[in-house]
């Protein structure tokens, strides 16, 4: 049976309601939030990407046959509510120099930079606009392909309530935390945190897994006992009224085996490595931003 003229009205209004969100750049983390998003029911046809490498393209082309991928930045442009900026900070410059007028051709587009390190303040400088620009910074990670990420976002006052609205729900389709920091700075502590952070939890998980074979478990024992621990820790992290100190305790016997490890860690200045390892990653935005930001 066809679509009553009610049905398909609705279903009219609701795809031309959706944004249309481009990104330049199809790598790694466009992938995360591309998928993440069509899973979540955001129509292929309204999200679009640029990638020049070929064999890159060839792999989101036959993985994500319902996206719409491109060579070129222009056509996927055209028409864009949201433009993500996706390539490495080190390419961004030209990215924007390249598709200045394309970028500014509607002055409500929303063009939200996931790039670790660079500032609105240099990413305007490259733009030079002659009007002012919807510009969001948003610290995106991998766990969006799963809708598990975690991100922080940072408007200047120019983004109107509505745009960091759409942002934000753009978002939570793929991330469970959505935190918006007031001080675009705090964008380098959320990188530190969890833009980098699900690679500081796979090292841990690597390492214990190996720790398991070293202690005559099988790879495979290994690392599903790791990864069930952790998850499970972290499930009841999320669901209990304990804070983390008192849930470690809970598993903590006086004189008894977590003990033993915790101390031993303790005494392996785990706390320091993991302040070190953080504060790494937020110095090397900063870095990145005056790198980067000098031209
Ligand atoms: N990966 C992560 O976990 C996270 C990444 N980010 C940020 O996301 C951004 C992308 O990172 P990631 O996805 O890991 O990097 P990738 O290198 O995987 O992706 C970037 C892609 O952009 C392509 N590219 C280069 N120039 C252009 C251009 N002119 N137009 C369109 N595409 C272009 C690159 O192609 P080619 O390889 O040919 O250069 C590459 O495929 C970075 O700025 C990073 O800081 C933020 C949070 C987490
Ligand atoms: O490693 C990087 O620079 C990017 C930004 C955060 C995660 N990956």
């Amino acid at each position: 049976m066809g679509l009553t003229g009610e049905r398909l009205q609705a279903i009219q209004s609701h795809l031309t309601s959706v944004p249309t969100i481009s990104f330049i750049g199809g790598g790694n983390m466009a992938e995360a939030i591309l998928a993440g998003l069509h899973a979540s029911g955001h129509p292929g046809a309204k999200l679009k990407y640029s990638e020049p490498f070929q064999q890159r393209r060839d792999y989101m082309e036959s993985k994500y046959p319902e996206l719409v991928g491109s060579a070129d930045s222009e056509p996927v442009l055209r028409g864009a509510d949201v433009v993500v900026l996706a390539v490495k900070p080190q390419v961004l410059r030209q990215v924007l120099i390249d598709n200045r007028s394309a970028l500014l051709q509607n002055p409500n587009t929303m063009i939200i930079s996931i790039a670790a390190g660079i500032t609105i303040k240099d990413m305007l400088k490259w733009l030079n606009p002659d009007q002012p620009v919807n510009m969001v910074r948003c610290m995106p990670n991998t766990p969006s392909l799963l809708g598990e990420g975690a991100f922080g976002l940072y408007a200047t006052d120019v983004v109107s309530e509505q745009q960091c609205q759409m942002a934000e729900n753009i978002m939570r389709a793929v991330a469970k935390e959505v935190v918006w920091v007031k001080d675009e700075s705090l964008i380098d502590s959320v990188t530190g945190i969890s833009g980098s952070g699900p690679a500081y939890f796979f090292l841990i998980m690597e390492a214990m897994q190996n720790a398991g074979m070293e202690a005559g478990l099988s790879a495979e024992d290994a690392k599903a006992l790791t990864l069930q621990t952790c998850l499970g820790a972290t499930r009841m992290a999320q669901t209990s009224e304990d804070d983390l100190a008192t849930l470690r305790r809970k598993v903590t016997s006086p004189k008894g085996t977590t003990e033993a490890a915790i101390n031993s860690m303790e005494s392996n200045q785990i706390r320091d490595i993991m302040k070190q390892a953080v504060f790494a990653a937020l110095h090397r935005g900063q870095e990145l931003s005056r790198e980067l930001g000098r031209d």
